[in-house]
């Protein structure tokens, strides 16, 4: 998928109203706080991408609607997605008609990396969690449904056991039918993920990349932990197993990367894990999606930069950003929100 053209107004401290990046690879090169970050994210947003946060922290201060118009090609041929952002929340156009997320997750989309990823490695399971669930979004309109008829009743269950529990049953069985086939389609997904951020890995950097699930209810044992667990779980006043206290564990050489792992293997860990999302993704469109770099050289060593820009550069498309710009690719200089 390409990005033919991406037009703005009153994304964060943007000011071109156009971009046009052209095919292969690309690299915003400017100082910071200059927006390479902020260009990056538009772009992201506008092709479908899910980010964490509020939708008006995006729009300029002292606006009220931010606009982003992507004009893409695809193997389908020319789509227009429009976002419009406000205090309202997000809403998206496919081709001039209203659209849902769902919908526009048919597209390859982009694959946003940055610094934020480190997250992934040293951060809480919630931000593991959060990105296999984006990542099972991306490829199944069931897991979008399935999660969110999860969420609801957990969110029914906990209520009722901050008030004493009575009527719980109903909610067990919802948590069981829904929460085993999220479990299920995790599994398969993490299967083929594993290979995937393995072989990512072991491109950028020596060292062995394994993934493992960390289910905190064997499924089959789901209704029997949710009963012998009531008497902690009022106490808490929420459910303490499920999906939604799962973990992946990342294990570098076999010791748990979070604990062990040096920054720059943190790093490194974090692009293995998205760009084998990439993979993933392109494998199953058939269709690379866009890949969008923020902070390319941060914190990786010169083999490691060059392991991942040359998988950039073997793309249809893909846009760097940095304080520098690598040897090779286009260069397009940014400062304060005006790029050239
Ligand atoms: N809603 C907004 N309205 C106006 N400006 C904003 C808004 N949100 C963020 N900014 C500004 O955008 C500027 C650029 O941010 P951005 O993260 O894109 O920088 P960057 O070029 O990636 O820099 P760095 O190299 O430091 O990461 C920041 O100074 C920030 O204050």
């Amino acid at each position: 998928m390409r990005l033919l053209r991406l037009r703005q107004s009153n994304f964060r401290n943007l000011v071109t109203a156009e971009f046009a990046p052209g095919p292969g690879l690309s690299t915003l090169v400017g100082g910071n706080a200059q927006g390479k970050s902020n260009l990056l994210e538009a772009i992201f947003l506008a092709l479908g991408g899910e980010l964490k946060n509020g939708m008006m922290e995006r729009v300029r201060f002292g606006q009220s609607e931010a606009r982003l118009l992507a004009e893409v090609e695809t193997t389908f041929g020319h789509s227009r997605l429009e976002t419009r952002l406000s205090q309202g929340g997000r809403e998206v156009y496919l081709n001039e008609s209203s659209a849902s997320l769902r919908e526009l997750a048919q597209l390859p989309g982009a694959v946003l990396l940055g610094p934020d990823d480190l997250e992934l490695v040293l951060g809480a399971p919630e931000e593991r969690r959060r990105f296999l669930d984006l990542l099972l979004s991306r490829f199944s309109a069931r897991y979008r449904a399935l999660l969110s008829q999860y969420n609801r009743a957990l969110q029914q269950r906990n209520a009722l056991l901050k008030m004493g529990g009575a009527g719980i049953g109903v909610w067990n069985q919802e948590l069981v039918k829904y929460g085993t086939e999220i479990l299920s389609l995790r599994r398969r997904i993490l299967g083929r993920l594993k290979p995937l951020a393995r072989d990512a890995y072991s491109e950028l950097a020596p060292g062995e990349l394994g993934l493992e699930l960390f289910e905190s209810v064997d499924p089959e044992h789901f209704m029997q932990a949710l009963e012998n667990g009531l008497q902690d779980d009022l106490q808490r006043g929420a459910t303490s197993v499920g999906p939604h206290r799962d973990d992946l564990s990342i294990l570098l050489g076999g010791l748990e990367a979070g604990k062990y792992a040096s920054r720059g293997e943190a790093r490194s860990v974090a692009l293995a894990l998205r760009l084998a999302e990439h993979r993933l993704l392109w494998a199953h469109h058939d269709e690379a999606p866009l890949l969008l770099v923020d902070e390319w050289h941060t914190e990786l060593d010169a083999r490691r930069r060059q392991a991942l820009l040359n998988y950039a550069q073997s793309l249809p498309q893909a846009i760097l950003a940095g304080l520098e710009a690598p040897s090779i690719g286009r260069m397009i200089p940014i400062e304060a929100g005006v790029w050239g």
